[in-house]
């Protein structure tokens, strides 16, 4: 199924027509810059076209108010000064002539997209849309925006679509208090937002905008907000409030329909956000969501203002939504000071509602937070004189890297008798290893199990690996008699001279903790033994009590651990190990395959025994991108693994930065 592009250059057709500071960035250039960038790339031509419609009375009133409606659709009509009077009663919104008619259009795309992700007809979507929505309220427009496009879009997946739990994810810089308001108090709709906040003194400066608004009765920890105190955010403070807020969430949600408030005010250059997050972030944080409701995502354009940002970060969230490889982020840094204090807030006020964080640690106690404002209003008094003045507009950041397709997504190495699943390349050449590689393998204790010649084996793994590493091949999986004596042969022959970190996944008990001290590899164990005493900074053993079939204890260990440790390790190449008999279910399996695609540029290779061929089928279908099934609603995790897991996290902090969860308790 493909991707929908939902665009018209009638929605360009209105601007501030008088002078207001506060306005001036909101311009039809906006969007035009962002669909020429798609229709450059070529990324146009690969996304199914969806026309978008007007919105009907009744579907903005699913959100707004009659009295709010009547007065919006007086201002075509309007004069110059009849639009002037009429805005003066809302805040940073500007009128026009036409903006009613794209306002229609804007709210009527987000109806088209949900329409056609909820079909089937595509998997998931853009609209490229103006005005913005997630700022205005029932009944008032309020931040460039008139009709809350994507809350109607909401109410309509539920009313029409049946959809029964709908997350939005609001990256858009400011908060969108439209959409709080809207569902506040209602369970079925979680919103999550990220703002810029520096403690109520950024727009639209609401005590409600802060971490300690988590809903209201029965919506009561169905609002997340996670204040920015600081600008200058960068991608390792974003992914950090993924991992360790919203995706564990996310999963317990298990929403039926994503929907995103996809503002680009959040990425570098903007003069809004003054953060520091590079483009191809956004690739990342699609890709994260992506394997939720089954892949059925629909972004929503809300902000962005500097037009080479946005389109460069339009292009990446669209490049991802067709299923490209993830480009490799840079050097990702520890997150800074207070974005440790937004996210222990957060995490310390949500745990109370949602079982996946009931053992994260308290909340940063009164003393740490007002320590870090006198602490802030220092630095405050010290920033000002040494202000740099350097505006947004001249920061410079790499143009983000090419996402090149493989000519094969996925091959299979398979014993002669073993049947190749739909969609993949056997690989049956095999490259001569030379005489010193065939050796080794021969020394390894290769007890074959009807595969004549362990060699053909390896040598196709080698291939394989090599093929990974130029591209030729996205990512593969492997049948191997001995899955043990494979890994050591890849990681100990093959992986380390083709590439430089392997990040091992092993799901199950096994062996696995070989001289990992260099570094080259990382091991992460997941499985039902208690390793701990083996631990060490390269090899990390998580122990689910219940066993890998422990689908919250699994998910915690992803996103508390997995996730962050492999974006912080960076690695070459994913070795996911299956060992047999681990107990995973195939659920799990294939978000995790799903999820580990944004390491490596997609370059993953499945080990799994040869008799544990039943999950091919799901393997593949991982493999081949197609998104995970939703996860069985997620229970209440064991205590016990919960709070091992938390204390595995606290210790391994120390070496791995984006373990952190909490202000480090010496500053
Ligand atoms: N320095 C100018 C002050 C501007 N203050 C209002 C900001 C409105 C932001 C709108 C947005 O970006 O959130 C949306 F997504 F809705 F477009
Ligand atoms: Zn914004």
């Amino acid at each position: 199924m493909g991707t929908a592009l939902i665009y018209d250059e009638e929605m360009t057709k209105y601007k501030l027509l008088w002078v207001d500071p506060a306005c001036k960035i909101e311009v039809p250039e906006r969007l035009s810059v962002s669909y020429e960038a798609l229709v450059r790339t070529g990324l146009s031509d690969r996304c199914v076209s969806v026309p978008p419609r007007e919105a009907s009375d009744a579907e903005i009133l699913l959100v707004h108010s009659e009295e709010y409606l009547e007065g919006v659709k007086k201002t075509p009509h309007m004069t110059l000064e009849d639009l002037k009077e009429f805005t003066l009663q809302y805040g940073d919104v500007y009128f026009h002539p036409n903006i009613y008619h794209c306002a229609k259009l804007a709210a009527g795309s987000a109806l088209q997209l949900v329409d056609s992700v909820m079909t089937g007809k595509v998997r998931n979507g853009m609209a490229l849309v103006r005005p913005p929505g997630h700022h205005s309220m029932r009944s008032a427009a309020s931040g460039f925006c008139v009709f809350n496009n994507v809350a109607i879009a909401a109410r309509y997946a539920k009313q029409k679509h049946g959809a029964e739990r709908v997350l939005i994810v609001d990256w858009d810089i400011h908060h969108g208090q439209g959409v709080q308001y809207c569902f506040e108090d209602d369970p079925s709709v979680l919103y999550f937002s990220w703002h810029r906040y520096e403690r109520q003194k950024f727009w639209p400066n609401l005590r409600e905008s802060d971490y300690d608004s988590v809903g209201k009765g029965s919506g009561a920890g169905f609002n997340v907000n996670v204040p920015w105190n600081e600008v200058g955010m960068e991608n390792s403070d974003y992914l950090s409030v993924f991992c360790h807020v919203l995706l564990p969430v996310a999963y317990e949600f298990c929403p039926d329909l994503v929907l995103v408030c996809a503002g680009f005010d959040s990425a570098i250059g903007d003069p809004e956000g003054e953060m520091c997050a590079t483009p191809d972030i956004f690739a990342h944080l699609t890709h994260l969501l992506m394997n939720l409701a089954g892949g059925k995502l629909c972004a929503v354009l809300e902000g962005g203002y500097n037009l080479t940002s946005l389109a460069q970060s339009v292009c990446q969230t669209v490049q991802t939504l067709l299923g490209d490889p993830l480009p490799q982020l840079a050097n990702l840094r520890s997150p800074c000071e207070s974005a440790l204090e937004s996210l222990q807030c957060v995490r310390s006020v949500q745990r109370r509602y949602w079982s996946i964080l009931k053992h994260a640690a308290d909340s940063a106690t009164t003393d740490v937070s007002n320590k870090r404002i006198k602490l802030a209003k220092a630095e405050e008094e010290k920033a000002e004189t040494a202000e740099d003045e350097r505006s947004q507009e001249e920061k410079v950041w790499p143009e983000p890297a090419e996402r090149l397709r493989p000519p094969v997504c996925s091959a299979s190495v398979l014993p002669d008798d073993a049947a190749c699943p739909d969609g993949l390349k056997r690989l049956v050449s095999s490259k001569d290893l030379g005489p010193l590689l065939v050796s080794r393998i021969r020394n390894r204790s290769m007890e074959d199990a009807g595969d004549a010649d362990g060699v053909a084996t390896f040598s196709r793994l080698y291939t394989l690996i090599e093929k990974m590493r130029t591209n030729e091949i996205g990512n593969g999986v492997a049948l191997v008699p001995d899955v043990a004596a494979a890994v050591e042969c890849v990681v100990q022959d093959l992986g380390s001279d083709l590439v430089s970190r392997v990040l091992v996944v092993c799901v199950g008990k096994e062996e696995l903790n070989y001289a990992t001290a260099d570094g080259k590899m990382l091991v992460v164990q997941i499985s039902g033994e208690d390793k701990e005493e083996q631990k060490g900074k390269y090899y990390i053993p998580v122990c689910l009590k219940k066993g890998c079939g422990d689908t919250v204890g699994f998910i915690q260990a992803v996103f508390g651990l997995l996730l962050p440790l492999g974006y912080e390790y960076d690695p070459g190449l994913v070795l996911l190990v299956r060992m047999p008999g681990s107990g995973v279910g195939d659920c799990m399996w294939q978000q995790l395959i799903g999820l580990l695609k944004g390491f490596a540029k997609g370059h993953t290779l499945v080990l799994m025994q040869t008799n544990d061929g039943a999950c091919m089928g799901p393997t593949a279908s991982a493999l081949l991108g197609h998104p995970a099934p939703p996860l069985q609603e997620l229970l209440t995790p064991l205590p016990d693994d919960g709070g091992a897991l938390e204390r595995m996290r606290e210790r391994l902090q120390a070496d791995w930065k984006m373990l952190q969860t909490t202000v480090s308790s010496g500053n």
